[in-house]
């Protein structure tokens, strides 16, 4: 599959049972998948035409769910210098993991700060 094709190519493949998206700059026909997306149609509708890597990311879809993906390629996505910057690959979840984990620690920490404060006030 070395086809390559525009976002004015996947913007022609907005319909139900036509339908284009891009995930990290590869194109994909869903048509024939929308009936069976477990996340129902709608999300589908959504994106079609567009970049959903975003919307297929924060998900959280399954290796299963990037396996059907990979059976719907047809192509590249070329882009032109007009186009939208592309969504950094996969680096980025786990940033944003670490990130989560950080703030975790700090409600943690500020939890047990008031527990003890409050401990502290009943028993003084
Ligand atoms: C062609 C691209 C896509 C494929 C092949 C796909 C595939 C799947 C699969 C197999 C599942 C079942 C759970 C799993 O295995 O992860 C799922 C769930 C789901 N998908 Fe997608 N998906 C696609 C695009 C999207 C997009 C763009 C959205 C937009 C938000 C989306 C939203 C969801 C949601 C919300 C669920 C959860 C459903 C539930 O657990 O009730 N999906 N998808």
């Amino acid at each position: 599959m070395s086809a390559e094709y525009t976002f004015a190519d996947v913007k022609e493949h907005q319909s139900k049972k036509d339908l284009w998206l891009v995930v990290y700059d590869k194109v994909y026909s869903c048509g024939e998948f929308v009936d069976e997306h477990p996340g129902g149609e709608e999300v589908l509708m959504d994106v079609a035409g567009q970049d959903a890597t975003l919307a297929f990311e924060d998900v959280g879809h399954s290796d299963e769910a990037r396996e059907i993906l990979n059976g719907l390629l047809v192509g590249t996505l070329k882009r032109t210098a007009s186009d939208p910057k592309p969504v950094p690959s996969t680096s980025s979840p786990s940033q944003t993991q670490s990130n989560d984990a950080g703030t975790a620690v700090y409600a943690f920490f500020f939890v047990a700060v008031v527990v003890a404060f409050g401990a502290y006030k009943m028993y003084a």
